[in-house]
């Protein structure tokens, strides 16, 4: 019988999860799911490493956050793994506050901190914590473990870790923390294997996805990031607005009444690729669209990702390597190939032939900057963090 990991990745359009043998010492996936909420009739499907369907069941109704498909979850494991394999359920949890470097095991003190967190990620922290609460019901014994989006960025120093605000907000922990910690994670170690020459140097990875992100890496260590103190800041995403003058939320309240709970309602689930086009978060649809609404929200998408990359590219005092990665930035040609052309000025060549290839290297011969696509995977960043500290002996 393995050691077994379960590993979940609530992430803001969508709940994955993946079992993991840690028995050895890189983990080993054994299969993976999706939990679909978004249905009349919640649906968990459960497929093996190769994407062969394994399982599939529904629930008659939604109920908080999936908590019944959770509970089917560990039911597939114990009936397909045996009842003892399962050490442990490691978690992503969005935002790790001021006090976490690394993962940790929750205690009930830890998850309701993380829970008070929720006005700083509330689109994710309810969604992560969700599952952390069901099993502390239903498996109380069960090790439970946090690996945090921001821990990654936890080394950030001022001048990047800071807002122009009076320093005393900075001593109550108002500071940019960024996000997709655990994304950059794995890109991060897989650009290492694909290219170590490489891996010292400078690098900006482009995680684009319903959420997106720019990480600045030196040494393979985060020195900047596009995200703040929440995940709103920075690009511009599905359904949140990125950088945007705070004048506007000013305004909003002021002069358009909304109160709070409006603007954070607005900037957080109506705006993005979402509101500017009013047609569609999801860039698949924008992209296959004929309107002309449609092609303005991606035109604002790869405008505003440029400019950020040449803004992390300033951190870093130039730029080796760019790194595409996440739904939008593995499979869609036609958003690097529209920010590399916006880069052109900085030397950067997209290979149309090489880009038009679903991974891999993507720059052309004569580009000023190695490009790649890297395909991330957050849970096994999680599997290892969660190995590691059943073991005894973790080191972020
Ligand atoms: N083939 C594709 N072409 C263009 N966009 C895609 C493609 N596949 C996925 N995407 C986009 O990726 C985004 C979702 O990214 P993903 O990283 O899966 O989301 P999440 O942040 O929820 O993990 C959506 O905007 C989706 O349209
Ligand atoms: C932090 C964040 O934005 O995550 P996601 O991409 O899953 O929304
Ligand atoms: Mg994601």
């Amino acid at each position: 019988m393995p050691d077994t990991v379960l590993v979940l990745n609530s992430g803001s359009s969508s709940i994955k999860f993946g079992l993991f043998d840690v028995s050895a010492a890189e983990p080993s996936l054994l299969c993976k799911g999706l939990l679909d909420e978004h249905e009349a009739r919640p649906r968990l499907v459960v497929k093996d490493p190769a994407g062969e369907d394994l399982f599939e069941t529904r629930r008659d109704a939604p109920d908080a956050a999936g908590g019944h498909l959770f509970a089917d979850v560990l039911a597939f494991i114990e009936d397909r793994f045996g009842e003892r394999s399962l050490r442990a359920v490691g978690h992503r949890i969005v935002h790790g506050g001021p006090d976490y470097s690394g993962p940790v095991a929750l205690t009930d003190d830890i998850t309701a901190k993380l829970e008070a967190l929720t006005p700083l990620a509330p689109l994710h922290q309810p969604r992560c914590l969700a599952p952390v609460r069901t099993f502390a019901a239903i498996r109380p014994e069960l090790t439970q473990i946090a690996c945090f989006d921001t821990a990654f960025h936890h080394c950030l120093a001022p001048p990047a870790s800071r807002f122009a605000i009076p320093g005393r907000f900075e001593a109550r922990g108002v500071r940019r923390y960024g996000f997709h910690g655990l994304s950059f994670e794995y890109v991060a170690g897989r650009l290492s294997e694909i290219a170590p020459e490489l891996a010292a140097g400078r690098t900006i990875i482009a995680h684009l996805g319903n959420g997106a992100s720019l990480c600045a890496l030196r040494d393979g260590r985060s020195i900047d990031t596009t995200m703040g103190l929440t995940p709103l800041d920075g690009l511009v995403m599905g359904t949140r607005c990125g950088t945007i003058d705070p004048g506007v939320l000013l305004y909003l309240q002021q002069h358009e009444n909304m109160s709070v709970e409006e603007v954070q309602h607005l900037l957080y689930h109506e705006s993005g690729l979402f509101g500017v086009s009013g047609i569609s978060a999801d860039m698949r649809t924008l992209l296959a669209s004929g309107e002309i609404a449609a092609r303005e929200a991606v035109d604002l998408f790869t405008f505003r990702a440029a400019q950020a990359v040449a803004m992390m590219a300033t951190t870093l005092g130039g730029l080796d390597c760019l790194v595409f990665t996440g739904g939008i930035g593995e499979h869609a040609k036609e958003i690097r190939g529209a920010i590399g052309e916006r880069l052109a000025w900085m030397g950067l060549r997209i290979d149309a032939a090489s880009n038009d290839a679903v991974r891999g290297r993507i720059n052309g011969s004569d580009s000023a900057v190695e490009i790649f696509v890297i395909p991330t995977n957050e849970e096994m960043t999680i599997a290892r963090h969660c190995a590691a500290l059943i073991r005894g002996r973790h080191v972020t």
